[in-house]
């Protein structure tokens, strides 16, 4: 049901505030019917305190508002690149957190260092490239979203390894099977990018973390015999 997708959209989008991933209207959360063809996402540079389920917006997989008395965000058209892209994605989230940002900014992929990336993440989360004077002019969101997708497609990604990236010069995007899934992800991707600017600052020779102790930990989780959140053998 369309009512029940903004309410989890809605919900969601109020987590951004929740985990400090905003600040004032930044950021965005959508999710999406794939049934319908529909996509619901935040309204635009609405404040989170008074926002409301009703102010969802709905939109058409050519971003045509069907439902909703606000614009929708001004990111609505990276996300349906993104879900276009990707049929496994059932919710993205975008924000201006500050340590996944400033990895943004500074063009630079967030290293795995760690076993929390390696749970999460499995391997670097990638920055995207510059984009050309022609992709700003013209439907910038648009290409932003095809700027993603290249980006995964020409370092051979799976994209829901790595459920995340970094659109140079603006901020991350994560995603997941759901809306609030997805914010968790957004939540684990500025942790991991906090880690991974202190540990580089503790230590700038650090290189990637072992590859055995990424596949142990990424696939404890992720793999077939996942360990995480299951019920014991008997
Ligand atoms: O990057 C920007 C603005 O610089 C946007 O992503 C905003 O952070 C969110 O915009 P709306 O979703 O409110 O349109």
């Amino acid at each position: 049901m369309l009512e029940d997708l903004k309410k989890i959209v809605f919900e969601a989008n109020k987590m951004l505030p929740k985990y400090k991933m905003v600040t004032f209207t930044w950021g965005n959360v959508s999710g999406i019917d794939r049934e319908k063809g529909l996509m619901v996402i935040k309204p635009s540079g609405v404040d989170y305190d008074g926002m409301k389920a009703d102010d969802m917006v709905v939109v058409d997989m050519n971003g045509k508002v069907v439902e909703g008395d606000y614009n929708p965000s001004s990111d609505t058209d990276t996300h349906i690149e993104l879900y276009k892209a990707c049929p496994e994605i059932g919710g993205i989230v975008h924000t201006h957190s500050r340590f996944a940002t400033s990895w943004a900014q500074a063009c630079q992929d967030i290293p795995a260092l760690g076993t929390t990336h390696a749970d999460d993440f499995y391997g670097s989360i990638p920055c995207t490239r510059a984009m050309t004077k022609e992709e700003i002019a013209g439907s910038y969101e648009a290409e932003t979203g095809k700027v993603i997708i290249e980006t995964f497609k020409e370092r051979n990604i799976n994209m829901m390894e790595i459920p995340g990236v970094l659109v140079y010069s603006h901020g991350p995007f994560a995603w997941e099977k759901d809306p609030l899934a997805a914010v968790k992800k957004a939540v684990i991707l500025e942790e991991v990018a906090l880690m991974a600017y202190n540990a580089v600052t503790i230590n700038n020779k650090l290189g990637i973390m072992q590859q055995d102790l990424l596949d142990k930990h990424y696939l404890r989780k992720h793999g077939k015999n996942a360990y995480y959140g299951q019920k014991k053998n008997k």
